[in-house]
C-alpha cells in the first residue's frame, strides 16, 4: 500500500494513499463564530481549546489500568487491522455471513497487558460505553468534562439526548472502515493521532452501503485499498475531506457523514471518547431536503419493502423491477 508523508503540527505521519482527492477540514478555536456556524449547518470542523474532556487529558494506559476497576470491557480483535462494525442482531437473517472481527470481554488490565506484549499478529480495539463500573477517580474525571459547553451545543443545535460516551482504546494502525452513523458526534481525542477521512452524505451513491438488512448496514461495500470499479463505478467520482485529530482536539462529526478512521502508526495506542447525540425530532420538513434526510428516506423505504416482502432474497429482483428501464 502506497503511503504519502504528511506533516501536521510539526509531526510527521505516514498516511495511506487512496484513489480519491481530499481537502482539509477547517481547524478552528471552539469559540470562533465560524466554528459555531459550521456546527449549526451540519458541517464537520476540528475544534481546539474546548477542554471538552480536559479532566481526562492525563488518561493513559497506566492511569486507566489503576482506575477503571475490574469491570469487563469489550475488546474487538482483527487479523488485518480493519474493524468493520457488524450488527449482531442481523446475523440470524444472514446465515452465510462470517464476522470479520471477533470480540471478547476482559478486564482493562488484561487488555493493557496484551497491548504491551504487542504480539502484533492480533490487532485489538477496546470499545466500551463509560458506565458506573469504573473507579471513582474516573467518575470524577467524567463529571468534570466541559458539560456546560457540550450541553450548550446540544441545545443550540437542537440535538436530541446524549445517548452514550464510548471509551475507545486502539492499537496504533487500527482502521475503522468507511461508514456513517445516525447520531451527531462530538469526538474527543485524548492520546495518539487519528486520521479521519470524511465524505458528505451526498456521496452515498459513490460509497455503495450494504443492504439495510445486512449486518454491515451503514458500512461501505468498497474496499478502499483495492476498489472494484466494475462493481462500484461511481467510487471513481468520490471526493472527500480529511483531518488529523490529535490530543485535546474535538471533531464535530455530523450525522450521516461517512467516515473512515485510522489510528496513525508511530504514536502509540489511541485513546478517544465519543459523545453521541440522537437526532432532533424533525418538526417541520423544509425543502429542499438535505442529503442526510434523503438517506433517512431511503432507509425507511428499504425497511418497509424488506418487511413487506418478508424475504430478503426477493429484494434485489423487486428493487430492479421497480427501477430498471423506468427510473434509470
Ligand atoms: C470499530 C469500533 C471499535 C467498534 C466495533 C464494534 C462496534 C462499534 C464500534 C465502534 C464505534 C465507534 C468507533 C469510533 C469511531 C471510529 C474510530 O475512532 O476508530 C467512529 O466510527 C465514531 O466515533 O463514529 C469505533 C468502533
Ligand atoms: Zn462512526
Amino acid at each position: 500500500m502506497a503511503t504519502v508523508e504528511g506533516v501536521y503540527g510539526g509531526k510527521r505521519f505516514n498516511l495511506k494513499k487512496y484513489t480519491f482527492p481530499t481537502q482539509q477540514i477547517p481547524r478552528l478555536h471552539y469559540r470562533d463564530p465560524e466554528a459555531e456556524r459550521l456546527i449549526e449547518s451540519g458541517q464537520p470542523v476540528v475544534l481546539t481549546d474546548s477542554e471538552l474532556v480536559g479532566s481526562a487529558y492525563h488518561w493513559d494506559l497506566a492511569y486507566l489500568c489503576s482506575n477503571l476497576g475490574s469491570g469487563q470491557y469489550t475488546v474487538y480483535s482483527s487479523e488485518n487491522k480493519k474493524f468493520k462494525y457488524y450488527d449482531e442482531k442481523k446475523l440470524p437473517q444472514n446465515k452465510d455471513f462470517t464476522p470479520p472481527t471477533s470480540h471478547s470481554d476482559m478486564t482493562f488490565q488484561e487488555f493493557a497487558s496484551k497491548l504491551k506484549k504487542n504480539n502484533t499478529s492480533e490487532c485489538l480495539y477496546l470499545q466500551q460505553p463509560l458506565n458506573d463500573s469504573v473507579g471513582k477517580r474516573v467518575v470524577m474525571d467524567f463529571t468534570n468534562f466541559n458539560w456546560s459547553w457540550a450541553n450548550e451545543q446540544q441545545r443550540k443545535n437542537r440535538w436530541g439526548p446524549l445517548t452514550s460516551n464510548l471509551l475507545l482504546v486502539g492499537m496504533e494502525g487500527v482502521i475503522t472502515p468507511a461508514h456513517y452513523d445516525e447520531q451527531e458526534n462530538l469526538f474527543a481525542q485524548i492520546q495518539g493521532y487519528k486520521r479521519f477521512l470524511l465524505f458528505d452524505p451526498s456521496q452515498f451513491e459513490c460509497l455503495y452501503p450494504y443492504p439495510i438488512y445486512h449486518p454491515h448496514d451503514r458500512q461501505s461495500q468498497v474496499d478502499f485499498d483495492n476498489p472494484d470499479l466494475d462493481k462500484f463505478p461511481m467510487f471513481s467520482k468520490l471526493k472527500g475531506y480529511e483531518a488529523i485529530v490529535g490530543p485535546k482536539d474535538v471533531l464535530y462529526l455530523p450525522m450521516y457523514w461517512w467516515h473512515q478512521v485510522e489510528s496513525l502508526p508511530g504514536y502509540g495506542e489511541t485513546i478517544s471518547i465519543t459523545f453521541w447525540y440522537k437526532a432532533a425530532p424533525t418538526m417541520k420538513v423544509v425543502y429542499p431536503l438535505t442529503a442526510g434526510q434523503k438517506v433517512a428516506i431511503m432507509r425507511n423505504i428499504e425497511k418497509m419493502i424488506a418487511e413487506a416482502l418478508n424475504d430478503n432474497t426477493e429484494m434485489p429482483t423487486f428493487m430492479r423491477t421497480m427501477v430498471q428501464g423506468r427510473y434509470t
